[in-house]
């Protein structure tokens, strides 16, 4: 590859990163707390993706203090390996590369829950940071992101039961986008509730770590 064509890569890459930033609504719908919860709803589908394709079947939404979000899933593990085209790791394409096809392929974009995840991208340029971790092959992988922009490399931080694969994300929403940054326990319930009617089999738990107590639910209904 060369090297012109590399720039070229990086270009789109920051261009795709500063149109979510500089108008938001065009890709969750809105910057209240509407868009705020949407923020969650992009980044579970994906995992609710993994499950449609029988891999996952526990899905883990934590409110930490701080109005955090972690959402973990024991799917198969955003892959690793190297991306020919970008010589970027396929988990770091998935966070930083704003997939121009949108919900329904074409250039447009269509805000909703809709499935088929491709909103990570979105939501890591909508986050004061993010962190990934992914469990595969025996090992632990991380890498780091701040306003959709990669702050690590790909690394391996530690090592795993290789029956134990998975992927958790880790991210706080950008205070000077949105206009509330205060999760709603109930609005993530009522969702996560209906995700896991919408997909049998599949188990969603939410926890509250906010307050002195954990508050948490638990969704899993049989076909
Ligand atoms: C929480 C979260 C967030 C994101 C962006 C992806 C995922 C995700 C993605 C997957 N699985 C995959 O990407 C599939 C894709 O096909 C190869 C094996 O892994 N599981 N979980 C989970």
């Amino acid at each position: 590859m060369v090297e012109h064509e590399y720039g070229g890569d990086q270009i789109q890459i920051l261009e795709g990163l500063e149109a979510v930033r500089k108008r938001p609504g065009m890709y969750i719908g809105s910057t209240s707390a509407k868009g705020l919860h949407h923020l969650v709803y992009e980044i579970v589908d994906n995992s609710v993706d993994e499950a449609l394709a029988g891999f996952c079947h526990h899905i883990q939404v934590e409110i930490n203090k701080g109005n955090t979000i972690t959402v973990t899933d024991d799917g198969r593990g955003i892959p690793v390996d190297i991306n020919h085209k970008s010589g970027k790791p396929a988990v770091e394409v998935v966070f930083t590369v704003l997939h121009a096809g949108g919900k329904f392929g074409g250039g447009g974009y269509k805000v909703s829950g809709g499935l088929h995840g491709v909103g990570a991208s979105v939501v890591n340029a909508l986050s004061d940071w993010l962190v990934v971790e992914v469990r595969r092959d025996g090992k632990v992988y991380k890498q780091t992101y701040e306003k959709g922009k990669t702050t690590s490399d790909l690394e391996v931080v530690g090592s795993c039961d290789p029956e134990s694969t998975g992927t958790k994300v880790t991210f706080k929403p950008d205070e000077t986008i949105f206009e509330v940054t205060e999760y709603d326990y109930d609005t993530l319930k009522v969702r996560l509730r209906e995700t896991a009617f919408l997909t049998k089999g599949l188990k969603i738990s939410l926890t509250d770590h906010r307050g002195e107590e954990d508050r948490k639910d638990v969704f899993h209904y049989e076909g």
